[in-house]
């Protein structure tokens, strides 16, 4: 009597059962081990930052609304504030200000103001929601040739703030888009003969500019590259230091919570083909917020976040199309009785994400939110068939158009599941209206789903090609299209710049929610260049993941 394997394939009734072929990835290890186990958490040192910096915080808010101060010299200590992650602390004074400011703005008023301090202007009034015109920088254009003035190029300070006003720049303003190419340009032409601290400021915003930039570690960077601008109110610096290290210890001791709870849920054994990426994964979750109210929020999300490099993972790199459907039917089911028909090796998964939710809506129920925790399910179980439909695809060599592709793939983009399961431990700012919005599936979340989608598409699709990894964008766009591989992610490239363009435009007032509830889908798709500008940084988290996770919690030194 034949036995019926789980998978429903038919084998000969012999000693050794052969086992299906797997897709298997062999991916690298864990880099870190256990090594953030081992934090533990001193809240006597905690409480004494936070003590700490109630001075210099009084000191910075004084300034900021000293009625006093040159409006120039206001936005630009806003402008160090907001890059040393501190706006939070004074959102309403700074709001104020930036009021009075921008309804006093007359555009001659920029006539006699030079590239650098229009720059600083243009992106402190951006990143706060004012729609600055672009026009402020026309009088650096050459009216005659149309394009920038030569003389612009010897100001490098200027350049490097107008290549960072350019990544606020929405669809239609061209000269954004002129000024940055021209500005990547020129300051690659230049960047060896610099020094010092402008040298260090004009690599690092090469390499990635703030504003794509995950906050918690360009505060870092800004603190180290800009000091002499901090150093303009000693107060700043003060705060600066005492804020990172308050953060520090927080963050570590979150860190410690996660590795352990997964070390706890076993999955390294029970599914040992998966990526090892705990502190990846943390890092990412810690892109979307680092304030100190959304500790919580954190580990909530990272847990989710975990749970979908599992499905991935197994979806990807290790069951067979027939496991993947009993799978996929299991998770739509939603019920424990689902776990006899799936295989033995994914049901301690299937046990620990029905458990994990299940305790997530009883903890809401109690504020009353537990919406947030089905809408983050429904989501969950959205992804897995938007996974099933790709493994279909793959199982019978289909390449899908490239319409079919994006409208599958801003499900697999993982970011509508992300961002809802963010908002899970967010409090009582999440309202309703705040889920409704969400659920309407908005253009600003669209334009970050696009983003993770593509351009995660556009840096795996070699490694996932090789492993017979389902069709990806890069391939519809080639089949749908008939152009080469090489014009179809120069078109996909083009898609992600306007998506930027939607989420700039998205984050400008009169917004629909708050930036609170914007700023996690602004940073997943910050996240997003961070782990895939250069390469595919989360199966090979050995550069600027490695980097980022060194600075913020291996480095234990406080500031
Ligand atoms: C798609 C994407 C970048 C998602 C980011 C959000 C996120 C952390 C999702 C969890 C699963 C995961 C790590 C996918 C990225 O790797 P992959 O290249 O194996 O994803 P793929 O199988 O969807 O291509
Ligand atoms: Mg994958
Ligand atoms: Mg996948
Ligand atoms: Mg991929």
């Amino acid at each position: 009597m034949a036995a019926v394997e789980a998978n429903g394939t038919l084998q000969a009734n012999t000693k050794t059962t052969t086992e299906p072929v797997r897709p298997l990835a062999n991916f690298p290890p864990s880099v870190w081990g256990d090594r953030f186990l081992s934090f533990s958490l001193d809240n006597t040192e905690l409480e004494g930052y936070a003590k700490a910096m109630e001075e210099p915080k009084e000191e910075v808010r004084r300034l900021i609304v000293n009625p006093t101060m040159d409006s120039n010299k206001k936005l630009s200590l806003i402008y160090s504030v907001h890059r040393l992650g501190l706006t939070y602390l004074f959102l309403q004074e700074i709001e104020a200000q930036l009021d009075i400011i921008f309804k006093a703005f007359k555009l001659q008023d920029y006539d006699e103001v030079d590239l650098y301090t229009t720059s600083i202007n243009f992106q402190v009034f951006r990143h706060l929601g004012h729609k600055l015109p672009c026009d402020v920088f026309n009088k650096f254009k050459d009216s005659s040739s149309g394009t920038f003035k030569e003389s612009i190029t010897n100001d490098v300070k200027g350049m490097l703030g107008l290549y960072e006003s350019a990544q606020l720049r929405l669809r239609g303003e061209s000269i954004l888009d002129e000024a940055s190419a021209f500005t990547v340009t020129q300051l690659k032409s230049v960047v060896n003969t610099l020094e010092g601290k402008l040298a260090q400021q004009v690599l690092q915003s090469l390499k990635r500019p703030f504003h794509q930039g995950m906050p918690m570690v360009e505060a870092r960077f800004y603190f180290s590259n800009y000091d002499e601008e901090c150093s303009t109110h000693e107060s700043l610096v003060k705060l600066a230091k005492l804020h990172f290290n308050y953060l520090q210890l927080q963050q570590k001791e979150e860190l410690r919570i996660v590795s352990k709870w997964w070390k706890d849920m076993r999955f390294q054994e029970t599914t040992p083909y998966i990526r090892d990426r705990v502190p990846e994964i943390y890092l990412w979750i810690l892109g979307l917020y680092f304030e100190p109210r959304y500790s919580l929020a954190r580990i909530i999300a990272t847990k989710i976040t975990l749970f979908l490099v599992v499905l991935d993972d197994t979806y990807d790199a290790y069951a067979t199309i027939e496991e993947i459907r009993l799978l996929t039917d299991a998770i739509n089911r939603w019920d424990i009785s689902a776990i006899e028909q799936i295989p033995e090796y994914i049901r301690p998964f299937y046990k620990i994400l029905l458990d994990e939710y299940a305790e997530l809506e009883k903890q809401l129920a109690k504020e009353g939110r537990a919406k947030s925790v089905i809408a983050s399910k429904e989501a969950f179980q959205d992804i897995a068939r938007g996974y099933l439909e790709e493994a279909e695809w793959t199982s019978s060599g289909y390449v899908a158009s490239f319409p079919e592709y994006m409208k599958n793939g801003l499900i697999t983009s993982a970011y509508n599941v992300i961002s809802k399961s963010a908002l899970v431990g967010m409090g009582e700012m999440v309202s309703e209206d705040a889920l409704a919005w969400y659920e309407s599936h908005p253009k600003t979340l669209q334009a970050s789903e696009l983003i993770s989608r593509l351009q995660d598409d556009v840096m795996t699709y070699q490694f996932e090609r090789e492993r017979g990894q389902s069709a990806t964008g890069v391939d519809s766009y080639i089949k749908t299209y008939g152009v080469s591989e090489k014009e179809a992610i120069f078109e996909l490239n083009k898609m992600i710049e306007n998506a930027w363009k939607d989420i700039n435009e998205g984050c400008l007032k009169p917004r629909e929610v708050s930036m609170d509830l914007l700023a996690p889908i602004l940073n997943l798709a910050r996240m997003i260049d961070v782990v895939y500008r250069y390469d595919d940084g989360f199966t090979f988290p050995g550069k600027t993941m490695k980097e980022y996770i060194t600075l913020l919690f291996v480095g234990s030194s406080p500031m």
